[in-house]
């Protein structure tokens, strides 16, 4: 059967230093898999080639056995949620949503409705997104990732930015789609979520993507203390 999410010998640079340095992956459909590392290791840079918005400089990318660049260009049914989401600010969320939804026109108002709610948003609060708080800019952000039941979810940082119900509500969204079957790839610099939600963690350090040993988990749950 085929992998989910399959990288092949990725490499990215920047300025002439090397920000993923021959990265392998593989991840199994159903799993959720969780990428650690310092600010700056390459975690949204690594998300980034996985969605197809940026092309490695060598490598390959796999969504579901379909190469990037060569039947597709950006995976599909990929719920993506990465830092910023842009927004059109003068919509307000349901507004947004549906904009987005009308691209594929898989769900109905009712679904963005429901998606709203269960992610703590109001679907008929006409505020504009310009005057959303960052957390609401967050949900947004989440409920886009997954209103039309997209079965591979990208989730850089899903938890920044809130509040302790509404973090504690977006984990258990995030631990019902795994339920689910759903594939997820996960970044968060808590490491008590990473550990609590994924089957697998693996660490970027040096440009290298490396599986976590038991002495990386020990001395992450210590700095998270
Ligand atoms: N478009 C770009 N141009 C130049 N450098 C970039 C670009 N995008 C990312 N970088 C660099 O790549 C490195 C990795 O960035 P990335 O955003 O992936 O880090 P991260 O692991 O997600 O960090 P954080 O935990 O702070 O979110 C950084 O040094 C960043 O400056």
């Amino acid at each position: 059967m085929n992998a989910a999410i399959k990288l092949e010998h990725i490499t990215k640079s920047y300025n002439g230093m090397a920000i993923l340095d021959d990265i392998n992956l593989e991840i199994s459909k159903g799993k959720t898999t969780g990428i650690i590392g310092a600010n700056g290791s390459g975690k949204s840079v690594l998300f980034k080639v996985i969605c197809g918005f940026i092309s490695p400089d060598n490598g390959n990318t796999y969504i579901r056995g379909l190469k990037l660049g060569e039947k597709i260009d950006f995976p599909e049914n990929v719920g993506v949620f990465i830092n910023e989401p842009g927004y059109i600010s003068i919509f307000d969320g349901f507004q947004n949503l549906k904009f987005l939804a009308d691209i594929n026109k898989k769900i109905d108002n009712e679904k963005i409705k429901i998606t709203m709610e269960s992610v703590g948003l109001n679907p008929d609060n006409k505020a504009k997104v310009k005057d959303y708080s960052l957390g609401m800019k967050q949900k947004l952000g989440i409920a886009q990732a997954i209103m039309e039941d997209q079965d591979i979810l990208v989730l850089d940082e899903p938890f920044n930015a809130l509040d302790y119900n509404t973090y504690k509500d977006i984990k258990n969204i995030i631990k019902s789609l795994k339920d689910e079957g759903r594939t997820i790839l996960l970044t968060s610099h808590n490491f008590e979520d990473i550990e609590q939600l994924c089957d697998s963690i693996y660490i970027i350090e040096n440009a290298q993507l490396q599986l976590v040993s038991s002495e990386i988990i020990d001395k992450y749950r210590h700095r998270s203390r």
